[in-house]
């Protein structure tokens, strides 16, 4: 039985390294029965289309040296791919149809469709040929076998027959997108990027499950993500909509692949072939997605007034120039958009019911819910006037706006417009994991902080995570209520729950704000980014795991345009990482960051004056909150240690934790064994304490713990531990618990820049994540 069908279009396909991608997709996605129907490789159909129009206009050196480019291009694909008698055989099936197509050119007797199907038919071979040799079943199916069209109607019984018969279930069929035959056999094609619809054809013949299309972006996005680095990735998007950018001309979904879908539960999802593990688009019915924004940009584009133009001619136009075309109604007259260089094929056909009211326009559509249309439509007028682009042509539908105009617009125009349309109305989701003390400060000033965000950006508490329970609502958590609804409907925690329920989370963006103290959790933060959701951390551990990992975490961050945020894991509120981040950004170079990171070590080098016993001042510390649960985790520096490899990593070093040389804050034995053998041992402690500040007592320093990273043309060091200090230092005047980091630099060098204050506790600390969001928030737009 089917199950998938898969669709591969030419961007998926343009090279031998992008085929062994594609064939790796297929085994890791899919099970024999299965479907795979591919496009032409890269620009295949292009430069048939420009051998066809070069047959016609009898170029014949123009004919030859396309017909060698494209034969260049397939020698290309199967060498590096196939091998032995595979290889001979795609070569000389490749030879022979060149030489087909090159005696009906002599002959005079090529035929376009024809013509144009040889790039699928290539591409379904090569890539059946290849999978076999990986050790697959596969074949190579021609859907002129499949799907039969008479006088441009699909005989839908008959193609549901021939795919019972042709579609095998023991193997892999690699099906040609894009062909079709017509009752007599001849080769019609369903229209430039057909082969999606080809795709769901197959689907709703073979009664699949589900359809991918998988392409060069992970997905669809507000507007062309090539063009708009900020492009944001929807999660769903309806059927209707998708339909609509179809027919607007937008390509990444064809416009007729849904009509096979309607009355169907397959599943449509748009995934990226060049990066599969991206949370993909999938598209809903009507009702399961909220409306979103769009824009889509159209080129080279003529308007014609129809006289009386039925829906069906609009199909039959379509076939006829083998592209999408829109049609309106704008008082009371009909209008055609249609591709500059096929307006004279339709002008013809339509004989003298059409007239061309504008030639070579370019221009955007603007699709959004219909509640909000009108609105844009005027804010994108404003935008095109002080850009001094002048509309030629405006209509207002119900769920979009077309402007047309003679300019085009360019990425920066478009850009500038899709931050004023689209990323107004966008909506948040926050998930929070963690309630401890932070946490639980977090939350009680959510609720305020959330509305003074909105004056920005909606954001919504979606999700709350702790270690065994978690609680969900897709529409928002009540947060004056959360404890109730805590008690009532928190489930217990599953990973696999928690990485469905985001991913089904319809938000144009998704953070996740992990306040907690785990290791385990950290390690999520790729399936995190993988469903395109933002990161906040206080958590240290995904800053300190090994550089390899973090580093691969921070490609597929940019990659997907997320942002991190961690400004609470070293220093509490204080604003190191923005300070940092600044001097880098405006030119400075750091040369030595020193300081004390540890509000607890900092409370207890502070109180210990040698009145009381240092090991007192411990339990106190613990009594307070002050420690972490075992305090020889503060006390082994391990923590300044992660702090500090925080701050080296944004300074762009490559370090690992190990690369910090560390000294504890006490002797070795008290680090082994149990907290009990720490309490039964503690004079050891205190006598080692004692003896350091004995000793720097006689030269008049101050003990204090600190860490300290040096950063020189060809070497850096790192260290952790206890140092003396002269009581005029900087790192001498701490209040109890302050942290303090001193930083040198080419702009601070004799005078350092010194950041101080409290470092640690729930309040600043939460504070600090607060100004995370409202740093992501701002960031977003
Ligand atoms: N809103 C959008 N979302 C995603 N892609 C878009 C959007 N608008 C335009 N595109 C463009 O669509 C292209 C995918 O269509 P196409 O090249 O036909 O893919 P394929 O060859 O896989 O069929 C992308 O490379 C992208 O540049
Ligand atoms: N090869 C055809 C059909 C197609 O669907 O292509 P793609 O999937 O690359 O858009 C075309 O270029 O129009």
């Amino acid at each position: 039985m089917v199950n998938i069908v898969h669709k591969f279009g030419g961007s998926s396909l343009s090279s031998a390294e992008r085929y062994q991608a594609v064939a790796k997709i297929i085994l890791a996605n899919s099970q024999l029965g299965d479907c795979v129907v591919v496009s032409a490789a890269g620009k295949t159909t292009d430069n048939l289309v420009k051998l066809w129009q070069s047959y016609q206009q009898q170029d014949s050196q123009a004919v030859s040296d396309i017909l060698l480019l494209i034969d260049n291009h397939q020698q290309a694909l199967i060498t590096p791919l196939l091998q032995g008698e595979s290889r001979e055989l795609a070569f000389a099936n490749l030879q022979a149809d060149l030489a087909i197509i090159t005696d009906k050119i002599q002959q005079q007797q090529l035929s376009e469709a024809w013509l144009l199907a040889h790039g699928e038919l290539w591409s379904a071979r090569l890539l059946a040929s290849y999978l076999v040799q990986l050790g697959l079943t596969a074949q190579a199916l021609d859907a002129r076998q499949l799907f039969t069209l008479h006088e441009g109607q699909l005989l839908q019984q008959k193609n549901q027959q021939q795919c019972g018969a042709y579609i095998a279930t023991h193997c892999i069929n690699v099906v040609t997108g894009f062909i079709a035959a017509d009752s007599q056999g001849n080769t019609v094609t369903l229209g430039r990027n057909g082969s999606d619809y080809s795709a769901t054809l197959l689907a709703d013949y073979c009664y699949a499950k589900q359809v991918v299309i998988w392409t060069d972006t992970q997905g669809v996005f507000s507007t062309d993500p090539r063009k708009v680095k900020n492009a944001i990735k929807y999660a769903k998007v309806c059927r209707e909509q998708a339909n609509l950018l179809a027919r607007l001309g937008n390509p990444v979904l064809h416009a007729k692949t849904l009509s096979p879908l309607k009355n169907t539960d397959i599943k449509l999802v748009v995934r990226s072939s060049f990066d599969c593990d991206a949370a993909p688009t999938e598209i809903v019915k009507e009702g399961y997605s909220k409306a979103k924004r769009f824009i889509t940009t159209l080129d080279n584009i003529d308007l014609l007034r129809v006289d009386k133009l039925s829906s069906g001619e609009v199909g039959e136009l379509s076939q006829l120039i083998q592209h999408s075309l829109h049609h309106f109604t704008k008082a009371g007259d009909t209008y055609l958009l249609v591709p500059a260089q096929t307006t004279h094929q339709i002008v013809t056909h339509l004989a003298g019911r059409a007239n061309i009211i504008e030639s070579n326009l370019s221009g955007c559509a603007v699709v959004a819910a219909t509640a909000d249309i009108v609105h844009l439509g005027e804010q994108a007028l404003e935008l095109f006037d002080k850009q001094s682009i002048t509309p030629r042509f405006v209509h207002l539908d119900t769920n979009y706006v077309l402007l047309l105009h003679e300019q085009a617009i360019d990425s920066d125009v478009l850009t500038l417009l899709h931050d004023k349309l689209i990323n107004k109305g966008q909506e948040l989701a926050v998930i929070v994991a963690g309630l401890g003390n932070v946490g639980k400060v977090f939350l009680s000033q959510l609720e305020q902080q959330l509305q003074r965000l909105s004056e920005h950006y909606n954001c919504k508490l979606v999700a709350l995570l702790r270690a065994k329970k978690m609680l969900f609502s897709a529409s928002g958590i009540n947060l004056s209520e959360w404890q109730s609804q805590w008690q009532n409907e928190a489930l217990d925690y599953d990973q696999a729950e928690l990485l469905g329920r985001l991913s089904e989370l319809d938000y144009e963006h998704k953070v996740v704000i992990d306040i907690t103290a785990s290791e385990h959790f950290s390690r999520l933060y790729p399936h995190f980014v993988d469903l395109n959701c933002h990161l906040i951390s206080a958590n240290k551990y995904a800053g300190t795991a090994d550089y390899d990992w973090y580093q691969a975490l921070r490609e597929n961050l940019a990659e997907r345009n997320l942002l991190w945020r961690y400004n609470t894991s070293v220093g509490a509120g204080l604003p190191i990482n923005f300070a940092l981040a600044d001097l880098q950004n405006s030119g400075d170079r750091i040369s030595r960051i020193e300081g004390v990171f540890s509000g607890t070590l900092s409370w207890l080098c502070s109180c210990y004056d040698g009145r009381s016993a240092f090991s007192e001042l411990v339990f106190k510390a613990q009594e307070m909150g002050y420690t972490e649960p075992d305090p020889r985790e503060d006390l082994s520096g391990r923590d300044m240690q992660r702090k500090l490899l925080i701050l080296a990593r944004d300074l762009g070093l490559h370090l690992e934790l190990d690369d910090i040389a560390l000294t504890p804050l006490m002797p070795e034995q008290l680090a082994a064994g149990s907290w009990q053998d720490f309490i039964d041992n503690k004079h050891l402690l205190d006598e080692f304490i004692a003896a350091k500040a004995a000793l720097a007592e006689q030269q008049n320093q101050l003990l204090r713990y600190t860490g300290a990273l040096s950063i020189n043309a060809d070497s850096v060091t790192a260290q952790v531990g206890l140092v003396t200090v002269d009581k005029d230092h900087a790192l001498a005047s701490l209040k109890p618990g302050d942290n303090i980091f001193v930083i040198n630099s080419q702009w601070y060098n004799e005078n350092a820049l010194v950041i101080q204050g409290p470092g640690a506790g729930a309040d600043v600390t939460a504070a600090g994540v607060h100004s995370d969001l409202y740093w992501l928030v701002n960031n977003l737009k």
